[in-house]
Parts: structure tokens; C-alpha cells; sequence
């Protein structure tokens, strides 16, 4: 069997959060914050082409290392403008809000309060500042003016006071809301990828689609705090536009134009950092992986006798460079655009301070409004700095989410489209001019194949390595669709079935079995016990021979089955191999699909398998695919594959005595006469 999945989604989202793929290191980073003042509360943080096969390849060293679909990289090029920005800001900020008001909507609504008499506030606050000005330059006595004074200054003293205290509690809402809103976007991603095709994980596309709708997981928690950052600017940056535009008309729009420049750059800044992360997605996810495999437990007595420690934090380093570059060369166009940015913010700025004077000196406002004006300025400057800066970050973390938003959509692009139907049984399975082609395969896996498995029944397949078995078993028991001619269960084409409810038909032992972190009971049940509580448990384990490892567990089906977890036992290789085994006879299944069900088991164990599988077939359909030929004499029907092709099909018997590939095979497994050293 090809194994496919080693790159699949789990390792790469166990590694997500504290390393890669789409995790902290190598990310080109979030932009540097605007305005930190500002926010109460506020936080950042193909396979190769498909050539002609009649042309003459020239074969190429096929890294770890794919190149991103060019479509997308220049769809997201195109987005990020000005224009796109200021159109879907408020979008995004209701995204934002949409999330938390699904997670808590009484934290939403305190949030938004606060905003709102903190903007409120300030513009009280800006407006108190006239009047202290006004006291303070008015000519009379000190003690006297300060008497003038006090109001304004316990008004301005107290709008600060709440402003603070608002901010406090803005700071802890968010704190409240981020980690479930990141949870609630991750559960979501998780229930799409359990929903979609099996096939989908031999699309390149659904990796890559994958690994970006987890970067909108991580990245949706920061969405709130960016929201509610791009709220308190626009909050304050509305009260102080008010106040300046009380003072004179001319001096807001001025500094709308001011802050311009500073905008452009925001925006082509986000640009690149979004560009540079969709260029190193796919170093940072072999970062990932290699990252896994170098600790992972199951590979690290292969790592130290295979001496390839340095070998793999070669290629780790390699990577890490390639995403260094990229990281680098963004942040240096970034930096030179925001120098640029900033000189023309500059020379704006002064305008606006040119014009303030000016209206001083031509006497069209007081000393005490220009006063309050120098306040207001400040205020707004910052708000629009906020909101460009927050703006720019926040549009790309949508980005994010929007890839979040369309796996979710599609899921990957791979959605189950089944029918509806319930399937009982199956009590024949049919197979008519079945054929497959993986995605993106040249040769097809299975050509035109026709057979039948019926309840009572055992079919083996057999045949060289990669010549379909694996693959034939899969679409059998409905885990692919066939891309050629049909599969039938009980006459109904598999496509027609409901998806979940077809696999609740049927029970797998694949090759590669899964070592569940769970109890031994919760290994066999799978979490879905049959009535009986551990009667069948206990059945199934007798007829797998996982009976004898559950008896010597130290709390029996109780045990936890893995030692890297607290007061977990583990098991060797036979044992685990046991218990897969038990996990499908207990299953209430119709079809059994045993894939070298015994590669583990010692010949005791392999005979207790064998010879019980009659009497499990009396209430399956049984497949069973297996090299051991010796084993293939319980079938009552063999297939023997070549190439993806049924090239026999008869019983023991038959194959073996005719001529053929099935006795071919035969003859050389029993070719083990032992080499006696030659007598001297
Ligand atoms: N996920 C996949 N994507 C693309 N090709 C695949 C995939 N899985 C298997 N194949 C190809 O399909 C063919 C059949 O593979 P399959 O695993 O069904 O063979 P098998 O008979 O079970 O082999 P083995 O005896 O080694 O387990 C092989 O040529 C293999 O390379």
C-alpha cells in the first residue's frame, strides 16, 4: 500500500501552534502595531506537472518542497488595495463580532458599551480641555483661575479615570473571548476536514487549502482584538473630529489628506507579508514535518540508528533559511515603504500644522481652541493611524480567515456529496468494471474489475506490491468512489449512499492501524459500545486473541494503551495488532476488510485468526488481502492482481495448481529449503 498520509493532517496541526506549519516561526510576522496608546486592552499578535507521457522526461530531484498555486498567489496580489480595504474593513470588523456573539454575546455587548463611552469620554475630555485652557491663560489671579479651572479639570481628571477603567475592562472581555472564538474557528475546521473525501488527502490542493484555513484558526483570535483596536481608534478618532471640527471645518479634512500617504504604505506593507507567507507555506509545512518526525516517538529509535539526525536538521535548516529569505526580503521592501509613508506622512503633518498656525495668526481661532485643537489634532492623528495600522493587519488576518471560510464551505474542496440512502447489510458486494485513478496519476490503480463478495463469503486478494489490493479493499467498503464503472452493495451504487452511514457498515483492519491514545476498552469500542456493556468487548477480544493482552493489562480494559500519556501502559507491535483486530470484530458490521490482518501476530495468534474467520464470515462479507498464500486457503474466491488488473480468479486450489502468477508466487514463498554448510 502506498502510504500517502504521512504529510496528512495530523502532525502538520499538532505542530501548528508553537512551531510549523502555519505556526509562529518563520511567519513573516504581523506588522509592527500602530498606535499602542491607543487601543484599551489591545494585543497583536503536484506533484510535479503532468507531462505528455510521450514526451522524454528529464528527471528532476524531487524535494520536499512544492511551489504554491500561482492563481491564488496573484488573486491575493490583486486584492490588497486601498480601495479593497476601506470596502471590506467594516465587513471584517463584523466578522469579527459575528464570531464572538456566537461564542458570548453578553461579553460582545459589554464590549461595545465600553467602546462607546470611551469614545464618548474623550470627546468630553477634549472638550474640558478648552475650558481649562481658557481659565488658565485668562488674566485675574492664580487662585482664582484654578477656581475657573476646576470644573474642567475634575471633568478632564474624570473622563481619564473611567477611560482607563474602560480599558481594563475591555482588555479582560477580549481576554475572555479570544481563546474561544479561536477554539469555536478550530472546531469548525476540524468537523470540515472530517467531512470531506478520503480521496481529497491524494489532492495536493487540499494540503495546501488545509494548511491555510488552520493559519485563519490561529489567526482568528487575533481578529477580536484587532476589531475592537480599529473600534477604539475610530471611537476616539470620531469624539476628536468632532471637537476639531468645532474648532475650525478646514483642519480635519486637512489631516485626512495628511494621513494618506501613511495609508498607501499600511496597505502595500500587509501586501507583502501576506504575499511572503502564501510564498513560504510550503517550507514552513516541511518545517512542520520534519520538526514532528525528528521527535516523534514511532521514529526515534529509526533516527538514531539510521544516524540521520543530522541529515534531517540539514534539510531543517535548509528550509528555514528558504523562509528566513523570504521573511527578510518582505520585511525590507515593507520598511522602505513605510519610510516613504512616513516622509510624505511628515510633510503632510507639517501642512496641518502650517494651516493651525496660520488660523491663530490670522485670528479666525483663540489661543484656547488652538489649544484644544493641538489636542484634538493628536487624537485624530492617532485614531487614523490606528485605524490604517489595525486596518492593514486586520485585512490580512481576513485573508486568513477567508481560507479559514472557504474550507469550511467546500471542505477543502472536497465535500461528501453522497446520496441519502441507509444502507442495511451489505449482504453482496459487487464490484462491475470497477476502475481508479488516483488524482493526478498517470497510469490507473485498478482497471476494469468485476467481482463479488457475498455474506458467508471470504474474497482474498492477492498479488505483488502496488499492484491494487489496498486500493481495491478501499473502494469496496465505500472509503473512495470508483472513477470508472460501479460498486454495488445489495444493488445500490455506493455513490447513492449516505457516506457515514455506509462506513458504520463496515469494519477495517488496515495495514497501518491506528494506536488510539484511550483506554484498551475505548480502543476496541472505538466510543461506541454495543449493548452489553463489555460482553461484546470482551467477545471480540476472544475471537482476535487481544483477550490474553487485556488480561495482562495492569487495570484491564481500563488501562490507558500509551505510555508517552500518564499511567499509560504500551504494547508491543502483535499486541496493538490484536487489538485492531478485536476493534473490527466488535464493530456491528456487514463487511469485514481484513488488510494483512496477521503481518504482527505470532504463529499461534495468526492460527487462532485463521481458523476463526469461518465463523466470523457467517455473518460478513469478508476481504481479505494478504501476501501469505498459505492463508488465502480459508477464501472461497482469490483474485489475483497484476498491475491493477484481475489476471486470475478461482479458488485455493485451482490457482495453485495451474500454471499462472498465483502459482508462481506460491512456488517461490515455499522455496525456503534451509542452505546446510557445506561438509568438509
Ligand atoms: N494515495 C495514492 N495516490 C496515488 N497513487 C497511489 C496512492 N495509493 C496507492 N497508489 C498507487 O496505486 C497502486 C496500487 O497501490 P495499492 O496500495 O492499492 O497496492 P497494493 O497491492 O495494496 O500494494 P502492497 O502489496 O504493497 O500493499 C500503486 O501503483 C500505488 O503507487
Amino acid at each position: 500500500m502506498a502510504d500517502t498520509d504521512k504529510a496528512h493532517l495530523g502532525p502538520q496541526r499538532q505542530q501548528g501552534k508553537e512551531g510549523e506549519p502555519g505556526g509562529k516561526e518563520g511567519d513573516p510576522g504581523p506588522e509592527r502595531e500602530p498606535g499602542p496608546e491607543r487601543a484599551p486592552g489591545g494585543t497583536e499578535g503536484e506533484p510535479g506537472p503532468k507531462g505528455d507521457p510521450g514526451e522524454a522526461r528529464t528527471p528532476v530531484p524531487e524535494e520536499m518542497r512544492l511551489e504554491f498555486p500561482g492563481d491564488r498567489r496573484l488573486e491575493a496580489g490583486h486584492a490588497i488595495t486601498l480601495r479593497a480595504m476601506a470596502r471590506r474593513l467594516p465587513q471584517l470588523v463584523g466578522r469579527a463580532l459575528g464570531m464572538a456573539w456566537h461564542v458570548d454575546r453578553n461579553a460582545v455587548v459589554a464590549l461595545l458599551v465600553c467602546q462607546v463611552l470611551s469614545g464618548v469620554l474623550e470627546a468630553l475630555g477634549l472638550l474640558a480641555m478648552t475650558g481649562t485652557i481658557t481659565a488658565v491663560i485668562a488674566s485675574g489671579h492664580i487662585v482664582e483661575r484654578l477656581h475657573q479651572a476646576a470644573p474642567s479639570l475634575v471633568l478632564l481628571a474624570s473622563a481619564a479615570g473611567v477611560r482607563a477603567v474602560l480599558g481594563i475592562a475591555v482588555g479582560g472581555l477580549s481576554t475572555r473571548l479570544s481563546p474561544r472564538i479561536s477554539r469555536e474557528a478550530e472546531m469548525r475546521l476540524l468537523d470540515a476536514a472530517t467531512h470531506a473525501e478520503l480521496a481529497a488527502y491524494d489532492h495536493p490542493g487540499f494540503n495546501d487549502r488545509w494548511d491555510a484555513a488552520d493559519r485563519g484558526v490561529e489567526v482568528s483570535q487575533d481578529m477580536l482584538n484587532q476589531s475592537q483596536n480599529i473600534l477604539a481608534s475610530a471611537a476616539s478618532l470620531i469624539a476628536a473630529a468632532a471637537v476639531l471640527t468645532s474648532v475650525h471645518p478646514v483642519l480635519l479634512p486637512l489631516l485626512v489628506l495628511a494621513a494618506l500617504p501613511q495609508a498607501v504604505a499600511g496597505v502595500k506593507g500587509a501586501r507583502l507579508t501576506y504575499l511572503a507567507s502564501l510564498d513560504t507555506m510550503k517550507d514552513r509545512r516541511l518545517l512542520g514535518i520534519l520538526r514532528w518526525n525528528l521527535v516523534d516517538k514511532q521514529h526515534a529509535d529509526q533516527i538514531r540508528s539510521g544516524t540521520m539526525a543530522d541529515f534531517l536538521l540539514g534539510r531543517y535548516r535548509a528550509a528555514g533559511a528558504r523562509v528566513d529569505a523570504a521573511t527578510d526580503r518582505a520585511a525590507w521592501q515593507a520598511a522602505k515603504m513605510s519610510l516613504l509613508g512616513s516622509l510624505a506622512g511628515g510633510l503632510a503633518a507639517g501642512t496641518v500644522w502650517a494651516a493651525l498656525l496660520f488660523l491663530i495668526g490670522t485670528g479666525r481661532i483663540s489661543v484656547a481652541s488652538a489649544g484644544t485643537a493641538t489636542f484634538a489634532l493628536r487624537s485624530v492623528a492617532t485614531g487614523l493611524h490606528g485605524i490604517i495600522g489595525y486596518g492593514a493587519i486586520i485585512f490580512r488576518t481576513g485573508m486568513y480567515l477567508d481560507d479559514w471560510s472557504d474550507f469550511l464551505d467546500e471542505a477543502g474542496g472536497h465535500r461528501i456529496t453522497r446520496g441519502d440512502a441507509v444502507p442495511t447489510g451489505p449482504e453482496t458486494v459487487r464490484a462491475e468494471q470497477l476502475s481508479y485513478t488516483y488524482p493526478n496519476a498517470d497510469q490507473p490503480a485498478l482497471t476494469d474489475i468485476t467481482l463479488e463478495v457475498r455474506r458467508g463469503e471470504v474474497l482474498a486478494l492477492v498479488g505483488e506490491n502496488g499492484s491494487g489490493k489496498t486500493t481495491l479493499s478501499k473502494i469496496l467498503s465505500a472509503l473512495y468512489l470508483p472513477t470508472g464503472g460501479t460498486v454495488t452493495w445489495d444493488g445500490a451504487d455506493i455513490g447513492t449512499l449516505d457516506a457515514h452511514a455506509a462506513w458504520a457498515r463496515v469494519a477495517v483492519v488496515p495495514q497501518d492501524y491506528a494506536k488510539w491514545p484511550l483506554t484498551a476498552r475505548d480502543n476496541i469500542t472505538l466510543g461506541q459500545p454495543l449493548p452489553g456493556a463489555d460482553v461484546p468487548v470482551e467477545a471480540a477480544a476472544l475471537a482476535s486473541g487481544a483477550d490474553e493482552v487485556v488480561t495482562a493489562l495492569r487495570s484491564g480494559l481500563d488501562t490507558l494503551l500509551a505510555r508517552e500519556w500518564w499511567g499509560g501502559q504500551e504494547l508491543s507491535g502483535g499486541q496493538w495488532q490484536r487489538i485492531a483486530l478485536a476493534r473490527a470484530f466488535h464493530r456491528d458490521a456487514g463487511l469485514l476488510v481484513l488488510d494483512e490482518p496477521t503481518a504482527a501476530l505470532d504463529p499461534r495468534a495468526e492460527h487462532r485468526i485463521f481458523t476463526g474467520l469461518r465463523r466470523v464470515a457467517a455473518d460478513h462479507a469478508v476481504v481479505l488481502v494478504t501476501h501469505r498464500l498459505t492463508n488465502v486457503a480459508v477464501a472461497d474466491k482469490i483474485a489475483v492482481l497484476d498491475r491493477g488488473r484481475i489476471v486470475q480468479y478461482g479458488t485455493f486450489t485451482q490457482l495453485r495448481d495451474a500454471p499462472g502468477l498465483f502459482h508462481d508466487l506460491w512456488v517461490l514463498q515455499n522455496d525456503r529449503e534451509p542452505t546446510l554448510p557445506a561438509q568438509g
